[in-house]
């Protein structure tokens, strides 16, 4: 009986101990993925550069890719599909035969982080590859 009770309140202390830690690292992680507004300068500048462009109705970039049919666009979202898993990062996306739409932001962060600059990086190469 005693065992049994010290158990539950175990396990109590441990459930809220997990959530305490559960928005704690939350807010870690977002943390450590934001940009500073230098990074965020020079970063705009490379991705506009590579044809990306920034959302007007919220911190997100916007690129339209074509390929030279569906297959070829397939393909290119087979790859970046896998990427996106490897980083728990996924791309708001949206394709027709040839052409795909992507828009990359980070909803849990409320804008742009380093997160979508690595997948837009991972997705200029995939496309290149094709
Ligand atoms: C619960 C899950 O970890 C989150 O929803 C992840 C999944 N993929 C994601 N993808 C993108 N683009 N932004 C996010 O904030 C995000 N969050």
């Amino acid at each position: 009986m005693a065992a049994a009770l010290w158990a539950r309140g175990t396990t109590r202390g441990l459930l809220a101990a997990l959530r305490h830690r559960g928005p704690r690292l939350a807010a870690m992680s977002a943390d450590a993925h934001q940009l500073t507004a230098e990074e965020r300068k020079q970063i705009i500048l490379d991705l506009t550069g590579a044809g990306w462009s920034v959302s007007s109705d919220r911190d997100a970039i916007y690129k339209e890719f074509s390929f030279k049919n569906f297959n070829q666009a397939f393909g290119f979202m087979s790859r970046v599909a896998l990427q996106a898993e490897k980083m728990n990062h996924h791309p708001e996306w949206f394709n027709v035969y040839n052409k795909v739409q992507i828009t990359l932001t980070s909803h849990d962060y409320g804008g742009l982080t380093k997160k979508d600059v690595k997948l837009a990086k991972f997705i200029e190469k995939a496309a290149a590859s094709v």
